[in-house]
């Protein structure tokens, strides 16, 4: 799904006004009743104080037009118009005379401190303020008012965005915005949703499709895309019934040190569940048995150290090569890697220690295969890249260095990013569970699996994001956050394919 900025959403309103020869007042009708629908949906008639707050901007006319479908349907509504301008726009002023028109129960008006209304944890409060027509702080009562709302500890549903909250930058830590529960977006979610600053704003987030003109919104190239099943399921390649093991590559997986040869354990078992069709994995010596025994499935290569890797020595023509879980970064280490770099022509997959090594030593960044994957987490990241001042600036930032470097970042998070330097991916499966030891090394097996397997390097990276988070979501809904261990996310790939082609209501 594609991610719109708000002025190309404002655009695609004009058009569709346009093209389907349909008032801005009927567009905002529409939309509402989407809204309305889905309240009512969950609602189902309940008899709790709903509080609707409208801003005077068309997000608040959207709040009338909810407000009086509550009321036609016979709940229990009081509308309040937060008065913070006079430029009341002209589709509010509509619904403002058209909800009063089906109650007495005429909305009030909020001018100053001193017209808050009580709010109780019971109530339902419907934040109807500024959408993203946001364009400054919120300030004075207005801001008051907001964390009004937000003290009172009621259910909070936001239309469009939860009032406060920026299309395209940060809020400053001082300033108010609304804390919502719930989010029913138009169209398109916003990229603000996703991003680790502003996400806790949001709650859950459904988006509503009010039908705005389908070939804009086909044609219009945006940055920014969510991957979801569809884009998932679209990625995903078949095989041929004609195949064997060499169609799907052999992943060589370079890493482990004493005591951290689970680490290279857990990438090679993921890679070959992802199904990369060869996995030959190259360690200390202390490594040997381990893996051998731990997956037969493998074949094993030794370093001449028993401790760590410090020369790299195979002739295998391997298809990808996934290096840096748990391999330390010894100066033997960082020379081994540099060697590895230097004859490696072919993307790779580069994670944990690799990228803390080529944080210490930038020189070797050069030395890196075009279109290579890093997976590093938010830390990784700011050793690699250098501070950011927020979100977005981390975003240009790693555009910049994936264009000048040629590379792919894949940004691991409760959101997790992927960057190619023009695209950005950003991924929609996962859980707080996966916030588990070795879960991203489990991660560059699976990534390093479907390079092996031929995909493209970003649809690696975004189809494999997708289904490593697939699978800790299918396990975490039968054990629980707490019980996942990272071992259970490769044990679940199987799972998160079928899934892939499994409806929503459980239909094939
Ligand atoms: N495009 C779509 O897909 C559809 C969109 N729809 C809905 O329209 C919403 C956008 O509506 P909108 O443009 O009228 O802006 P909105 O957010 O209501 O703000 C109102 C005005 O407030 C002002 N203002 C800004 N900041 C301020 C501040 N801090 N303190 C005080 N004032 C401030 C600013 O005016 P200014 O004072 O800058 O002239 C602004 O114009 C959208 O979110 C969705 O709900 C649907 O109905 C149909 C389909
Ligand atoms: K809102």
């Amino acid at each position: 799904m594609k991610i719109f900025s708000a002025s190309q959403l404002k655009q695609a309103d004009e058009i569709t006004i346009k093209n389907q020869n349909i008032t801005s007042e009927e567009l905002m009708e529409r939309a509402a009743t989407q809204v309305f629908e889905e309240i009512h949906r969950r609602l189902q008639g309940a008899q709790l104080p709903v509080k609707i707050f409208c801003g005077i901007g068309n997000n608040g006319g959207d709040g009338l037009v909810v407000g009086r479908m509550l009321l036609e349907h016979g709940y229990q509504v009081k509308v309040f118009v937060v008065n913070y301008s006079d430029k009341r726009s002209q589709d509010f002023l509509a619904n403002y005379d058209k909800i009063k028109e089906v109650s007495n129960n005429w909305p009030e008006l909020i001018k100053k401190e001193e017209d808050f209304p009580e709010i109780n944890r019971g109530d339902f409060v419907i934040d109807a303020m500024f959408g993203i027509g946001l364009n400054r702080p919120i300030e004075g009562w207005v801001g008051k008012l907001v964390e009004h709302i937000n003290n009172s500890r009621a259910f909070v549903l936001a239309i469009d965005m939860p009032s406060g909250l920026f299309s395209d930058k940060i809020p400053a830590k001082e300033d108010a915005v609304i804390n919502a529960n719930f989010t029913l977006t138009f169209q398109t979610p916003k990229l603000v949703f996703f991003l680790p600053q502003t996400m806790d704003y949001v709650g859950d987030i459904q988006v509503l499709d009010i039908g705005l003109d389908r070939d804009f919104l086909a044609e219009t190239d945006t940055a920014l895309e969510l991957t979801g099943k569809a884009e998932a399921r679209e990625l995903y390649k078949p095989r041929k019934k004609n195949s064997h093991k060499g169609n799907y590559g052999h992943t060589l997986t370079v890493g482990g040190s004493y005591g951290k040869i689970g680490s290279i354990l857990l990438t090679t078992t993921a890679a070959l569940r992802t199904g990369a069709g060869l996995c030959t994995v190259f360690v200390p010596k202390c490594g040997y048995e381990i893996i051998q025994t731990g997956l037969p499935e493998a074949m094993v290569i030794t370093d001449e150290n028993f401790e760590m890797l410090t020369a790299i020595k195979t002739d295998l023509d391997a298809d990808v090569v996934c290096f840096g879980m748990g391999a330390g970064r010894s100066e033997e280490t960082v020379g081994a890697f540099k060697e590895l770099l230097k004859k490696t022509k072919k993307p790779m997959l580069i994670d944990a220690d690799g990228i803390n090594i080529l944080s210490e030593n930038k020189d070797l960044l050069q030395l890196v295969p075009e279109n290579s994957i890093l997976t590093p987490h938010p830390k990784e990241l700011q050793r690699l890249i250098g501070k950011w001042q927020d979100d977005f600036e981390k975003m240009e930032m790693v555009q910049r260095f994936c264009l000048e470097k040629k590379l792919i970042v894949v940004l691991k998070g409760a959101y997790t990013f992927i960057f190619d330097g023009t695209k950005i991916s950003i991924n929609t499966t996962g859980n707080p569970g996966m916030a588990t030891a070795g879960s991203g090394d489990v991660l560059s097996g699976v990534i390093a699996a479907m390079l092996s397997q031929k995909y493209k390097p970003f649809a690696a990276a975004r189809l494999g994001v997708y289904l490593h988070g697939k699978a800790g979501d299918l396990y975490a809904e039968e054990n629980s956050y707490e019980a996942l261990i990272s071992g259970d996310i490769a044990e679940n790939m199987g799972r998160a394919y079928l899934d892939l082609f499994k409806e929503e209501n459980g239909k094939d």
